[in-house]
This record gives structure tokens, sequence and C-alpha cells, in this order.
């Protein structure tokens, strides 16, 4: 059995898989360039954030109607669930689905279907945080809070990804504020490719409680200095930075110089279709990689739930403490 953990940085359009992208292209009679899904696999060799984000996109043309979503996050709650998932906050991409002309409500129509079932069905709570692509307008993601008044209550917070570099967080003041007055949670992607100043500005300008990655804190002491004060939440994507060239090889990645630093360190799958694990075979790779003991892991996935957002309510809070408690009884063998 694996170690129960939360996840709280994966992108759902991430977990598409080659079987069914293909799948869903033929149902609705989309034409992939690609022959067939070892083609599409063998495209999946990046050099940066960008000729990533070019095929994440690219491939979403395949998603059109409720089902469709129902489907890829039941299929992800699924794998999930076999990694030892036992609460997930999954963020979605409204804007890269409604410029396809597909509206939010067929994207929330069908997640929430899958996700108000997924207790039940995989013992996975969950919760959904709408990001705003940053390489996108301001008035883009003011329209997509606006598009998403009436979901409001299915999303527990905001969230902010897409290409970094060249797109800083105060960019997205307004409709950060406007977020935060509807009392939605706020977190957002900084310091994955951008510079430590960008986490800085996420915290100060958004008022972030999570930073998604956070890598480059490390360039910046000060930086680490505060996050460890003020204990704000890490999640870290060790694979996703492997494969998008963050760093060279996972043995380098500063995880346990981080968790050595007292950082709040979490550890997820980011986009585990494209990035070679979902999160368990994620904790697997770097266990191997830096060594870490079972003390370690066990403390990765604690934080995994101290800083989720299980906390908006008495049952939210013995959720929490259930999987806390399970974190403690946990036997690795
Ligand atoms: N790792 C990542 N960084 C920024 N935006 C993303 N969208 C999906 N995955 C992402
Ligand atoms: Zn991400």
């Amino acid at each position: 059995m694996p170690l129960p953990k939360a996840e709280l940085h994966l992108h759902i359009e991430g977990t598409l898989e080659p079987e069914l992208a293909f799948s869903l292209a033929a149902r609705n009679g989309v034409a992939l360039p690609y022959a067939d899904t070892e083609e599409l696999r063998k495209a999946y060799l990046f050099d940066d954030l960008q000729s990533f984000l070019d095929l994440y996109y690219g491939l979403m043309a395949v998603l059109r109607t409720e089902e469709d979503f129902e489907e890829l996050a039941d299929a992800y709650l699924a794998r999930a669930a076999q990694q030892g998932v036992r609460h997930a906050e999954i963020f979605f991409d409204p804007q890269a689905h409604m410029v396809r002309g597909v509206g939010i409500g067929t994207v929330m129509e069908g997640l929430g279907r899958a996700l108000e079932r997924s207790e039940e069905r995989h013992g996975i709570s969950t919760r959904l945080i709408m990001c705003f692509l940053r390489d996108q307008s301001a008035e883009s993601a003011l329209e997509t809070l606006e598009a998403a008044r009436p979901y409001l209550h299915r999303i527990i917070g905001v969230g902010l990804d897409s290409a970094e570099v060249g797109h800083p967080p105060a960019k997205f003041r307004e409709v950060y504020e406007a977020a935060a007055a509807l009392g939605l949670r706020r977190v957002a992607h900084a310091g994955e490719e951008g510079p430590p100043a960008y986490i800085t500005e996420a915290l100060d300008v958004l008022g972030v409680e999570r930073v998604d990655h956070g890598l480059r804190c490390m360039e910046d002491p000060e930086l680490v200095e505060r996050l460890v004060r003020e204990r704000v939440p890490l999640t870290l994507c060790p694979l996703s930075n492997v494969r998008l060239r963050a760093i060279d090889v996972l043995e380098e990645h500063p995880l346990t110089r981080m968790m050595d630093a007292g950082l709040l360190c979490t550890v997820n799958s980011d986009d585990p279709a494209y990035f070679g694990g979902y999160v368990d075979d994620t904790f697997h790779a770097v266990r191997e990689a830096l060594g870490l003991g079972q003390e370690r892991l066990r403390e990765l996935a604690r934080n995994s739930f101290e800083a989720s957002f299980l906390d908006g309510s008495a049952q939210d809070e013995a959720l929490r403490a259930r999987y806390l408690a399970e974190v403690a009884d946990y036997s690795f063998d």
C-alpha cells in the first residue's frame, strides 16, 4: 500500500494519457498530427516549459464534451487512488477550452460529475482550483472569473499558470483582488522558470497562500527565510523540473536542501501523463535519486495535508485529522 498523501499541484489536462487522447479524438472526429500513441509519446521530449505548453494546449483539441472531461477526471482519480492519494486539489485551465469554443459550463459539469462521486468511488476527497493563463491578458482573466460565477460554489480557489517569464504576478492584481473578495483561496505558479522576485510578488501583490513550484526561491536567502518564517507551502514537482529542464537530473534536485532549510515542501506530479510518473512514482523517484529516508517521506506526506485547503470547516478539519493519522500509522515495508 502506498503512503497516503494529498496531491496539491495537478493540472487535470496534464493527465490526458495518449490512449485516452486517441480514443476521444476518434469519438469527436478530431484529427491528431500523430499516427498513433507511440508517435505521440515520442514527441514528449521538451526543451523548456514553452515547448511542453505548445503540445499540451494542442492535444486539448480532443476534449470537447462534458463526458470527455468526466472521463478524463475519473481516469485520473482511479490512478491517483492506486498511488495513495487521499485528497486532491485539482487545477483546470478554462481559458484553454473557451478559446476553442468549449464553454466553461461544459468543463465544470464534466469535471463536477467525476469529482462528486470521487469519495465514494475512489476514496479521494477533492477540490477544484481554477487557473488563469498568465500569457493571456488581465482582461481575459477577469472575464473568466465572471464566466465562472455560476460555478463558484464548486471552486475553492484560483491559480496562475502557463508561460511564466515575462508575465509577472502583478499583471493579475485586479483579478486576484476580485477572487479574494469572492472568498476564493489564492495560489500561483511562481519561481518555476521565473526569478525569485516573482515569488515575492505573488505573496505581496496577489496574496497567495501557497506557491506552486517556488523552486527558484533557493537563489534568494532572504526569501527562503521569509517562506520558512511564514510557513508558506511550496508545491514542488521534481519530475516536471527534470522534463522541462529547470534542472539537469533528479539527483541535483534541491528538495533535500529545501527541507533542510525548513521550507514546507510538498511533492506533486504537475502533468503526470507527460512527465513520466504519477505522484507515488514521483515519491519513489526522489527517494531513489536523493536517498530520502522514511521519516523524510512521512514528513512530505504530512506536509501535503497540512498545506491543503482542508481547513475551511469542522468537517474539513476532521478529514484532515483522519488523513494525518493514516500517515502517522503508515508502516513502510
Ligand atoms: N508546469 C507548468 N507550469 C506552468 N503552467 C502549466 N500548465 C500545465 N503545467 C504547467
Ligand atoms: Zn503546474
